[in-house]
């Protein structure tokens, strides 16, 4: 199929509607409130038992019934996920006129986009696409980025993040903050690898920054 655009995108507030109830369904669910979505819909007779507790606990919503067009209304993003082909189709059919994002579980590349394979840590969200040509070698992909990018990220990352906060207010050189800002991401690196993912002692930002800096000057002078 054609290239594809990557992005990542905030769910809050924006409908998201399921069509059909089953185990595809379900794991489109699934990722979506692991994503933050707040306003998802199924709309199918059946329904998973999992589908159906996430409704009693008011995570999603569930429309009983089959699919019919009106079930598109104020959607930004639709998953075709029936077993009926034809049925995906009529939904392919009125997201493309009304404009909206659809997804084909048939086939990717009916669809305006295509659902990755993710592995998150925290804030690093690590997302893998054969778009649509192999499924079976990006589950396999996630899985060996799930060994190597172990739970420790997310500390890491979050680190990071709270690092990059006092460089910018404390740093005004935009050539510095990039250099200190790349010295702290290679540190954290080689600190997760060396401590195979365990435990990273706590550090003050600014403490941490004047290692940094330390270290970037005699990278600098080598
Ligand atoms: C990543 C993941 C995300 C998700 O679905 O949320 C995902 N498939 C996952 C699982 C999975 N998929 C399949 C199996 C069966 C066994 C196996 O192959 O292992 C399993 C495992 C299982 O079901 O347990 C086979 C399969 N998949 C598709 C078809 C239809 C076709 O190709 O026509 C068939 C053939 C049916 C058949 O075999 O007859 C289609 C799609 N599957 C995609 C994504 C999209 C393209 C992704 C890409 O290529 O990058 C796309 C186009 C749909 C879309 O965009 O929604 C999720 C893994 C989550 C994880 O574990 O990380
Ligand atoms: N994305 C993937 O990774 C992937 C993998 C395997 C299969 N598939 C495809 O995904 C589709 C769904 O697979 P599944 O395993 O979830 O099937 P399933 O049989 O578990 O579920 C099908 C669901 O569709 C619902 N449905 C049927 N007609 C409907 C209608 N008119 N309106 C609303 N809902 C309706 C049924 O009630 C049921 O809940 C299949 O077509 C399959 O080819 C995708």
């Amino acid at each position: 199929m054609g290239a594809m655009f990557p992005i990542m995108v905030d769910l809050r507030g924006k409908r998201c509607v399921v069509i059909g109830g089953g185990r595809i369904a379900e794991r489109k669910i699934r990722s979506l409130l692991e994503a933050g979505g707040d306003q998802l819909v199924v709309v199918s007779l059946q329904h998973t038992t999992e589908l159906e507790r996430l409704a009693a606990i008011g995570s999603i919503r569930i429309r009983r019934r089959e699919y019919i067009e009106e079930d598109l209304l104020d959607a930004r993003f639709v998953f075709a996920a029936t077993d009926n082909p034809s049925v995906n189709a009529r939904v392919l059919n009125d997201c493309k006129k009304r404009g909206i994002l659809v997804n084909m579980a048939e086939h990717a590349d009916q669809g305006d986009f295509a659902v990755p394979a993710v592995v998150r840590r925290g804030d690093l969200v690590l997302s893998v696409s054969t778009s649509g040509s192999s499924p079976a070698m990006a589950i396999q992909i996630r899985k060996e980025l799930e060994r190597r990018y172990g739970e420790a990220y997310a500390e890491g990352i979050a680190r990071l993040g709270a690092l990059r906060a006092h460089v910018q207010e404390v740093e005004p050189d935009p050539e510095s903050r990039k250099r200190l800002l790349r010295e702290a991401s290679l540190e954290m690196e080689e600190r997760m690898l060396h401590s195979q993912y365990d435990f990273i002692p706590e550090e003050d930002p600014a403490e941490w920054l004047n290692r940094i800096r330390i270290a970037a000057s005699r990278r600098h002078e080598e």
